[in-house]
This record gives structure tokens, sequence and C-alpha cells, in this order.
């Protein structure tokens, strides 16, 4: 596998050179139909690009286990991870164990070649931060407890163990700012790797990584080369699968040549995307929501109909045994257009309803122990378009939106890849496009309203007929 160079050689290529011969070196495999590729002119660092057409369930490389870096393969001594028993960590120290040893490291080509700047959001600074003002992601960077986890966790072993760190001659400051880049790299590379145990019986071949199934106890591991695989939402064309020996890349649908070789980093709304790989694609528009927290609707729906604060209780109690409260929601595009589309998940619509529900009515469902049905009523209407007008007050700038042409242009103007306003304007598309869908509920809602008042209307015009008929009747006798 030849690194393909177009520009002059620089560093970035250098490395990538080095990386690839060593590749070779550590047993790793490659397919002649791919290339790492330099893709800065697209702002996607590397990537790896077909070469020629590949086919489905096409093996296009293959990287032995014992070229993982994780903690189980690196010769950072056992009793040093022995405590921890959080695999995050545990990487993070061997992470960093592996860097302290330079050319030491049977790693080191691979290290060369990850990032040592990131732009996800746990390096912005807090006044551009402020441009993400109304998103729900700010409450999820997470660096203070992570600052706490790693001088409680990791600095004090890294400490005491300075021989085996070559004696790291850094503040504890840096020291905390190299933990939080190898935390930031495993967040945007590290795979979850499968338990020694095996395959269970009926995945004899092979057995594939479900990210789904990935909890904060999964083992994780750096994948040299699989990890150089870009995404770009649903477009994924290649798969991770694991055997006991090897992990094996596979094209998942055919790849035409000169096309990127892409993973699956998930089905992301832009906000995360932006948390944990710092990146943003239009394609992963679709997945963008906007998450509604618990204050901003029950406690305000009770004042709007009225329930005493024993009646609320009662009934979110009820909720609660019934496994339909959440801390927040999440509200997901729709097609204003379309009812049978909601952008509201059943929970929320169910709550709401349940509240909604006269003290009668609400004491006939408990003695059932049912559920109401999940489609709004014509009262949860009004919650839902009260919550939506208080979310969008959250936002930085009310609720007005711009549309996708105008954001291009300003793209354009401010050199979007590189220039100073990058991280402002990419704040900007995901603030865009939660309102987005923020507009598409309101109008979504507005039209459920409006049928039901039509309802409203043509059952009163329905009973007055029948009033009349009644009546006209009875004047013939
Ligand atoms: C697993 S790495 C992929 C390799 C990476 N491009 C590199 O040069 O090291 C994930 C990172 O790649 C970048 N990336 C992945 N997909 C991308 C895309 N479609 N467009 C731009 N950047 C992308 C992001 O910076 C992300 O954090």
């Amino acid at each position: 596998m030849a690194m393909e160079v177009d520009t002059e050689v620089d560093d970035f290529v250098t490395k990538s050179q080095t990386f690839v011969s060593w590749l070779g070196k550590s047993g790793v495999t490659i397919s002649d139909k791919i290339q790492l590729a330099d893709l800065r002119s697209k702002g996607a660092g590397r990537g790896v690009v077909a070469q020629a057409d590949i086919v489905e369930d096409e093996l296009l490389f293959t990287v032995p286990r014992t070229s993982i870096l994780s903690p189980e393969i690196s010769s950072l001594p056992n009793d040093i991870t022995s405590g921890l028993d959080d695999p995050w960590l545990a990487l993070i120290l061997t992470m960093v164990y592996e860097h302290q040893q330079g050319g030491g490291s049977k790693w080191q080509p691979y290290l060369d070649i990850l990032p040592e700047e990131f732009d996800t959001l746990m390096f912005w600074d807090e006044d551009v931060l402020q441009f993400l003002k109304g998103s729900a992601v700010l409450s999820k960077i997470g660096k203070e407890s992570a600052d706490e986890s790693f001088t409680t966790h990791l600095l004090p072993i890294i400490r005491a163990n300075a021989i085996a760190f070559k004696d790291i001659d850094v503040s504890d400051s840096e020291l905390l700012a190299l933990c939080h880049r190898m935390a930031s790299t495993i967040m945007a590379y590290a795979f979850d790797l499968p338990s020694q145990d095996g395959p269970t019986s009926e995945q004899e071949d092979g057995w594939e990584v479900d990210s789904n199934a990935s909890t904060a106890a999964t083992p994780k591991g750096m994948i040299p080369l699989a990890d150089l695989l870009n995404a770009n939402a649903d477009l994924n064309n290649a798969k991770l699968y694991h055997t006991p020996d090897a992990v094996e890349m596979r094209s998942i649908k055919p790849i035409a040549a000169g096309d990127e070789v892409l993973n699956d980093y998930g089905a992301l709304p832009r906000a995360d995307l932006l948390r944990r790989y710092g990146y943003l694609t239009d394609e992963y528009a679709k997945y963008d929501v906007v998450e509604v927290a618990e204050d901003l609707i029950f406690l305000p729906a009770s004042k709007t109909l009225d329930l005493s604060t024993t009646a609320l209780q009662e009934r979110l109690d009820y909720l609660e045994e019934h496994d339909v409260l959440d801390t927040a929601y999440d509200i997901a595009h729709c097609d204003p257009k379309d009812l049978s589309t909601s952008p509201f998940p059943e929970e929320l619509t169910t709550a709401l309803n349940t509240l909604a529900l006269s003290a009668q009515d609400f004491r006939t469902l408990k003695t059932k122990s049912k559920l109401t049905r999940p489609d709004p009523s014509e009262k949860t209407c009004e919650l839902l378009r009260e919550m939506l007008e208080r979310r969008g007050g959250l936002y930085l700038h009310s609720m007005t939106h711009l549309d996708k042409k105008e954001i291009e242009d300003i793209k354009k103007k401010h050199d979007y890849l590189n220039g100073p306003f990058k991280r402002r304007l990419m704040a900007f598309e995901v603030l865009c496009g939660e309102k987005e869908v923020l507009a598409e509920a309101q109008g979504w809602v507005l039209k459920r309203s409006k049928q039901w008042l039509e309802a409203g209307y043509n059952k009163r015009q329905a009973e007055e007929k029948a009033e009349g008929e009644r009546k006209g009747k009875k004047g013939r006798k």
C-alpha cells in the first residue's frame, strides 16, 4: 500500500509513509485496491480511498490482534493498570505510557500520525462555546468531571511509577492536558474490543462489534489503519469484524474506484458529532434533535392545566411506574405536512395526554392500569405548542433560522475549513439544524391542532343535524 502523494512532501506525508511501512512490518495485510490518502484539502485529514472497484464483502485489510494498542497488549506492567476498572481510564493511561516510551514504543509510527489538536467541544474556548447556547450538548462536554477523574485516578499512578513513565518531567496541568489529548483521541478513534471469551457458537466465522452493545465497561483499544477510516452518516461502505487473532475490515457494499472507504460512527445528531469527533457534514443533519429537559415540560404543563401539586405528583408517579418518564426527551425531524410521522417520542405524548386527562378519566385509566394512546390529544397539542415556545426561547437568537443557501454563502466567505471562524460556523450550523427541527415540530403541532378543531366542528355539525332531524320528526307527528 503506497501513500498517495499529490502535494510536495511535507511532514504529514512523511509520517504517513513511515506509518504505512510500519503497518507492513507489524503484520497488517492490505488489499492493493485501497490506499491511505491525504484528504486535507477537504478538511478530513487522512482517509482510505479505493484504487479499483471493490465488490461487496471483499477483505480490505487485516490487523493482527498483537498490533492493537490496548492495555492488554501494551508492555505497560499489568500491576500498574490493575487498580483501574474503567476501560477508558486504562486505555488513556496506556496511551500516555506508550507516548512516553518515544522510539521505544512499538506503536511509535502509529502514535506519530494521531492528532495533537482537536476541534471537539472539549477544546473550545468559553466564548466560542457560547455560540452553541441553547443546544443541550453544552451540558454534555464533561470537562470538569474528566479533570477530576484524571486528577484522582491517573496522575497519582503516573507520579508513583515515575520509572515506567520515563520520569515524565511536566507540571500537573501539562500532564492533565496530555491525559485529555489521549482521552479525546480515544473518543474519536478507539474501538470496542470483544471479550477474549470469543464468539458465541452460531457466530463461528468472526463477529462484528455491535456498537449498540457498547457500555462503559466494554474493553477498548486503538486499531491502527481501521481508525483512519472517516465516516459520513449512512454512506458507510465498510465494517470491522473480529476473529480470535485479528480484526478484518470488509466492504459491506460495492465501492467504486476513487470513492472513499467509510466506516460508521453512528446516527449522531450534529451536536454530538461535534462533541465526539469535531467535524460536521450535511449528511448528518437528518439526525439532528432538540433535547427538552423535563423541567420545561411537566411543571409548566401542570400550570396550564391548573393541576394541583398533589395531582401532578400522583400522575407523574403513575407514569414512572409505567416506565414512561425520562429526564429529557428528543424531538426529531418530521414532515410538518405529514401527521403520520410524529416528531415527538411516544413517551412524551403519552405523559402529556395523561396529565391532560380529567380527574375522572385519570381514575378510570388508573383502575385499568393502562396508558393513554400516544397520539396527542387536543389539550396535549396546546401543551406541546407552549413547550416548543419555551424551548425555542433558550437559543441564542430567538427562533429565526437561516436557510441552507445562506449558510453555504457564509461558509464560502469565511474559508470554512481553515479560517478562524470554523468553530463558530460549525456552532451556527448546529443551532440552525436544531431550530429547523423545532420549526418543523411547531408546524406539525399546528396541523394536528387544526385537525382537532375541524373534528370538533364536524362533530358539532353532525350533532346539530341529528338534533334538527329529531325535532323535525317530532313536529311532523
Ligand atoms: C477515526 S478518525 C479518522 C481519521 C482521521 N481523518 C485522521 O486523519 O486521523 C476520526 C476523525 O476524522 C475526521 N473525520 C472523519 N470523518 C470525516 C468527514 N466525513 N469529514 C471531515 N472529517 C472527518 C474527524 O476529525 C474525526 O474526529
